[in-house]
């Protein structure tokens, strides 16, 4: 199963440039959460300090009782190797063959034989549906095949914690929405804890557990999905909703009086209206049903009291118990 990642006042800048700080939330092991946020909000940066490749100067990442900030860098390479990393452009080697890509970490990290090491990775590709593909090069795919090949690569090592920056990004809808299903479908099989950087509206309303949002270098939320979907948080409303109104600007913020103009003209649009909160996307036929889910749904009921009213009505209405829930 999946590993917590628990992050507690994390504070980075570069230089006198201040990305984001004392940001605080905890990844729930194998849950899949979602970090939202206009661009440059330091989303990729944040992912990146979680593995240790970048120091923030203040905070802990605790990770089986690792700090991947400030414990010796020994126990931090160690940890490194429960992690899967999916960057953007599938980071493939452009000369080697989809199946030597998807082997690489195997050869480098591991003395399995190469017998061993064709079964896992032909396993890997056929999870993401690559079969057939892989003596080519990566030139010779298309962006989402290349996405899936850098998602197998990411799984060959068994990673507990999965991170995914922007999986989307330079997908038609068709294939975001493939790429959306195949993220539930390993969640389902590997029960890893999984982090996606993403913009893309339809992820982040069907696919995580757990959301949240950077937005003027602070974490403006993390929470189960029902309390993004139904926040009232003008951030929060503007971002899932892609509307121009409302305090992110086309450079990330708006000041005060373009904001108090638009609220004059158009008072509408901030006034809040009840949410619909899309259904959570569900694991292919013939798989497993997601563990995440029963004790996503212990979790959130216990925490019922301390939610907002919306999303407390939105976890009722579809949290009602079922058989899944029944011990
Ligand atoms: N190594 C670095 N040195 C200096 N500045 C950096 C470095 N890495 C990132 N930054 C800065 O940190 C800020 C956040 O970058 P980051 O790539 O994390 O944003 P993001 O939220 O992932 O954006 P996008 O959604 O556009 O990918 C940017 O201003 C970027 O220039």
């Amino acid at each position: 199963m999946g590993i917590e990642v628990v992050v507690e006042g994390l504070t980075k800048s570069f230089g006198k440039q201040n990305i984001w700080q004392d940001v605080t939330l905890t990844l729930p092991a194998g849950e899949v959460s979602v970090m939202l946020g206009p661009s440059g909000t330091g989303k990729t940066v944040f992912l990146k300090s979680l593995i240790g490749l970048l120091k923030p100067e203040r905070g802990r990442v605790l990770i089986n009782g690792v700090d991947m900030v400030s414990s010796p860098e020994r126990d931090i390479y160690e940890t490194r190797k429960v992690f899967g990393l999916m960057f953007q452009d599938g980071a493939l080697f452009g000369s080697m063959s989809l199946f030597d890509n998807i082997a690489f970490p195997l050869r480098e990290h591991t003395r399995k034989k190469e017998s061993e090491i064709r079964r896992i990775v032909m396993e890997r590709v056929d999870m993401v549906g690559l079969l057939g593909a892989e003596e080519k090069l990566p030139g010779e795919i298309s962006g989402g095949m290349r996405k899936r090949a850098g998602l197998a690569r990411a799984l060959v090592l068994d990673p507990q914690i999965i991170l995914c920056d922007e999986p989307d990004s330079g997908l038609d809808p068709v294939r975001t929405a493939f790429i959306s299903q195949l993220l539930i479908d390993l969640n389902a099989q590997i029960d890893a804890t999984m982090l996606i950087v993403t913009h893309n509206l339809d992820i982040a309303s069907t696919v995580p557990d757990n959301m949240g949002m950077l937005f003027r270098r602070n974490l403006v939320t993390f929470g189960p999905r029902e309390v993004l979907l139904t926040s009232e948080e003008p951030v929060v409303a503007q971002f899932l909703s892609g509307r121009r109104e409302g305090p992110i600007g086309m450079s990330e913020e708006k000041d005060a009086a373009t904001l108090a103009m638009e609220q004059l003209n158009s008072p509408q649009e901030y006034e809040s209206s009840p949410r619909r909160i899309p259904a959570q996307l569900e694991p292919s036929p013939g798989l497993p049903a997601r563990q995440a889910v029963l004790r996503r749904k212990l979790r959130v009921m216990a925490m019922l009291d301390q939610l907002p009213p919306s999303a407390r009505r939105a976890i009722e209405n579809g949290m009602a118990p079922t058989q899944e829930a029944t011990p």
